[in-house]
């Protein structure tokens, strides 16, 4: 632990006029309070992708088909994703999991595969639970274990990114479920839903959410309504904040993960930053409920932890004046604000 006013303190104390880096500064205190240090660390850093289907597809929630989930997961694995792109652009880290996508990829690495609980996509959440309690464990222990893994490779800074055909159907009802979202705010129109698809989501997530509503035990409604990917970002945010890593969030997604890990192991959202807010109309209940606050709000509405590195470099900017910047008494000045 860190207390705000030695942190205050240290960067009011930096050869600069108080304040003058605005928001940058408020930044630093967070950044600096997520990893207990005044110097905090934005590298080594890491994303991983969490890919997983979802059987409410075939309801017609998206404006694309599963198999585009496989086709992106081989776009990444070729590193020609926009989330190879940024992931490269600003020297992060970055790794692919299985978390229950449909079709065989015989291309794929070794280790690629998931852990054998996991199906080939979720179950319909329009006719039943997504996910058994088995399933929901499993896909949380995947995401644990690759925080355990960039910790230590020695990470100080995770993104979790998402690619699943779907998943803002499940994010919208967790969203709804565990931030008090109305439906309308919660469905949006994702990866380019028309109006009729809107209509036939907001439908299938309003009911899906009364059904997860009635569950007693508090992990079975969220693995009623959840996607595999999400719940592994789920176990990724809480076992990394376990670990002192800072947690740069993207999206509406990768939100839905986080309001899991913030249930499910409160405290988690100490470690969390927001990166970005998405375009997705439910992301401001999302991140309300966090008490959480953007950094940006581009428009943004990918996924694949694009919004997270896009905001990147603003904490590489925070933790440079951090460390990097001499005090105001080594240049012999006195202050003067
Ligand atoms: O996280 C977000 O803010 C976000 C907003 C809109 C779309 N997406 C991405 O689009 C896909 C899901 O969209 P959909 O319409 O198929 O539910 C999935 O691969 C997500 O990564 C993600
Ligand atoms: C092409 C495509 C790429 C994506 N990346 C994340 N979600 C996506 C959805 C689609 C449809």
């Amino acid at each position: 632990m860190i207390d705000d006013a030695d942190v205050w303190a240290h960067i009011d104390a930096l050869a600069k006029p108080k304040r003058s880096l605005g928001r940058l500064e408020d930044i630093a205190v967070r950044l600096a309070r997520t990893q207990g240090r005044i110097d905090p660390r934005t590298r080594p850093r890491r994303i991983v992708l969490f890919a997983g289907d979802h059987g409410c597809v075939a309801a017609g929630v998206s404006a694309w088909p599963s198999a585009v989930t496989g086709m992106m997961v081989g776009t990444i694995l070729a590193g020609r994703a926009t989330s190879n792109a940024l992931a490269a652009a600003h020297g992060c880290d970055l790794r692919l999991v299985d978390v229950g996508v449909m079709g065989a990829r015989p291309d794929d690495p070794p280790g690629f595969y998931r852990d054998a609980r996991i199906a080939e996509g979720t179950a319909n959440l329009a006719d039943g639970p997504a996910m058994d309690a088995a399933q929901f464990a499993a896909a949380w222990g995947l995401g644990a274990d690759e925080a355990d893994r960039a910790v230590d490779d020695g990470a100080a800074l995770l993104i979790a990114g998402e690619m699943g055909i779907g998943n803002t159907t499940p994010a919208a009802a967790i969203t709804m479920l565990l931030a008090g979202a109305g439906v309308a705010d919660a469905v949006g129109r994702g990866a380019g839903a028309d109006d009729a698809v809107l209509a036939v989501k907001t439908r299938v997530v309003e009911a899906a959410v009364a059904r997860a509503s009635a569950e007693a035990d508090p992990v079975a409604a969220i693995a009623s309504v959840a996607g595999y990917e999400i719940v592994a970002m789920a176990g990724f945010f809480a076992r990394g904040a376990e670990r002192g890593a800072t947690l740069l969030l993207d999206g509406y997604v990768a939100t839905a993960g986080a309001l899991i890990a913030e249930r499910l192991a409160p405290g988690t959202v100490d470690a969390m930053i927001a990166g970005h807010r998405s375009a997705e109309p439910g992301h401001g209940a999302a991140l309300a409920q966090l008490g959480l606050e953007a950094l940006l709000d581009w428009g943004m509405r990918l996924g694949e932890g694009s919004g997270a590195l896009v905001a990147l470099p603003l904490l590489d900017a925070a933790a440079a004046m951090m460390g990097d910047v001499a005090r105001l008494d080594a240049i012999g000045a006195e202050r003067a604000d």
